[in-house]
């Protein structure tokens, strides 16, 4: 069963707090968090105070998907924040391997994720270390873009690599989810699904989480 992880990026900030306990009540099963340096990606997003008041107001699991440059001099100050996955991508960093290693030494789930061109192969001499795979199914940086259709080949050829090797990964979907593509999504492999401004669009946050929990749970 796949599991859904909202994303904050499209929230209302002024109204963190409740907009949390709306996703909680609607099914949410971890919270994602981007960061976003305005480097690696053009925009800027928000970094670890943000990451450390919401680990105080939420029992959610946080899955934080760094956008940023030379993410290793970041990992300790994600963790001390409340990170309980670390994603990061390996156009990012010169040392992925140690990077992955760093993050494990914490006691934290390590993430990879791939940009829409980067090919799956650049994961072979890691993918033994990882607990996730990111798959970006838009460019990364912002929210709100369309879900790229060649991506879907990517995610199938990613599960059958799991599956084949027997590896306990996450495999996580990110970008232009929809409740009009999400079944897809799922039925091509995903275990989590991010859904950032198709569930922040709508006013009752709760329900649509709720819909998009129905769906994938199904
Ligand atoms: O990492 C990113 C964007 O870089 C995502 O997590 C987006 O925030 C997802 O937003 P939607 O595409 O669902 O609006
Ligand atoms: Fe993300």
């Amino acid at each position: 069963m796949a599991k859904l992880s909202p994303s904050l990026l499209s929230a209302n900030f002024a109204e963190l707090k409740s907009e949390i306990e709306k996703l909680e009540k609607g099914g949410a099963d971890y919270l994602h968090l981007d960061v976003m340096d305005g480097n690696y990606v053009p925009n800027i997003s928000f970094g670890t105070p943000i990451i450390k008041s919401i680990k105080k107001i939420t029992t959610l699991p946080l899955d934080v998907h760094l956008m940023i440059d030379k993410p290793e001099r970041y990992i300790k100050d994600f963790v001390d924040a409340g990170a309980d996955i670390i994603t990061v991508h390996g156009e990012a960093t010169i040392h992925l391997h140690r990077v992955i290693q760093l993050i494990k030494s914490f006691g934290v789930k390590a993430g990879v994720s791939l940009n829409p061109s980067t090919n799956l192969n650049s994961l072979e001499y890691v993918i033994d270390d990882l607990d996730l795979i990111l798959i970006m199914s838009v460019n990364p940086g912002f929210g709100g873009q369309s879900f790229i259709p060649a991506i879907k080949n990517k995610i199938k050829l990613t599960r059958e690599l799991i599956d084949e090797k027997s590896l306990n990964i996450i495999l996580e979907v990110d970008g232009g989810v929809k409740l009009d593509n999400v079944k897809e999504i799922v039925d091509l492999g995903a275990d989590l699904i991010v859904v950032g401004s198709d569930i922040f669009k709508d006013s009752n946050l709760e329900l649509r989480t709720s819909q998009f929990k129905t769906i994938i749970s199904n």
